[in-house]
């Protein structure tokens, strides 16, 4: 009997590489335990033409994953923080985060368009923020894996789109024939609660086993964002972007546009009377 620990994942490259990236600290920090993939393929994987945001987007991604831990098929499974519900469903924690990578979005368009006429994202947050940068654009909605965004881009389906930063750097994309790619700063279109974050997920029961092999900076700033969009009623509908790092927390609410706060958080307890705080002030 294989004596591996399994370790779900999605099977797009990005997933994948996250999932490796995962292994590698799992090597370093339990070198004698052995670990395995468990590929997994969810309903949007397999349903391209989905509209993520007809369907309530947040939660697709992650549902085949958790139902394999809390089936025991698996004992971990690794998500892109982005893409989980802001509450973790019963009997299930989050066991920490990797460090985060780049958190920007990144504008790629094609360089016969300098200045897109026609946006493709399925994101209401980026089309939200974008649109005020590019107030006449018109908007189209793309789906696809990292490489299949960029093909149908090149290929002339849309002028330009926009991915995560994290996920070009973790697939080792510099650049794509035919494509330019711009990194557009987080005071401008303020990333989503959890990008770039890598989450490491378990059953409630194996929490303590896994809670201090992470990145404890990470899950600090992570949960604050994730509070913040739950407390707005999470729906992953509304354009909200999210970002704490080093004594900053920047927002995006169509109601309020782009804030700032300076907080500097040091230990999960400041989470709920910080983000109490900042309610009051929004009026949100
Ligand atoms: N829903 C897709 C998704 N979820 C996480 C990432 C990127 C990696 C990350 O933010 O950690 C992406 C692709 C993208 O937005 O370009």
């Amino acid at each position: 009997m294989s004596s591996s620990t399994l370790i779900a994942t999605r099977k797009s490259p990005l997933a994948l590489k996250q999932t490796e990236m995962v292994r590698a600290r799992l090597a370093e920090t339990l070198p004698q335990e052995e670990f395995a993939n468990l590929e997994l393929t969810t309903k949007v994987d397999e349903r391209l033409n989905w509209s993520l945001e007809k369907r309530g987007g947040i939660g697709l991604f992650t549902k085949e994953l958790e139902d394999a831990l809390l089936d025991h098929r698996a004992e971990l499974a690794i998500h892109s923080a982005k893409d989980m519900p802001t509450v973790s469903p019963e009997g299930l924690a989050i066991a920490g985060y990797l460090p985060r990578a780049r958190v920007n979005d990144v504008l790629v368009h094609r360089n016969d368009c300098p200045i897109p006429q026609t946006i493709a994202t399925s994101s209401p947050r980026r089309r939200a923020q974008l649109g005020i940068l590019f107030p006449s654009a018109e908007w189209t909605t793309i789906r696809g894996n990292v490489g299949t965004r960029l093909r149908k881009i090149a290929e002339g389906e849309c002028e330009a789109s926009l991915l995560a930063a994290a996920g070009l750097d973790r697939l080792e994309i510099e650049s794509y024939p035919g494509l330019n790619f711009i990194e557009l700063p987080v005071h401008q279109v303020v990333p989503a609660p959890g990008q770039a974050a890598i989450a490491v997920q378990c059953r409630s029961e194996d929490f303590a086993k896994y809670e201090n092999l992470f990145c404890a900076q990470t899950q600090l700033a992570v949960t604050f964002e994730k509070g913040f969009l739950q407390r707005l009623g999470s729906g992953c509908q509304i354009p909200v972007g999210a970002y704490y790092k080093a004594g900053l927390f920047r927002v995006f609410h169509p109601e309020v546009g782009h804030q700032e706060f300076k907080i500097t958080l040091e230990s999960m307890d400041q989470i709920e009377p910080e983000l109490d705080a900042i309610m009051k002030v929004l009026k949100l």
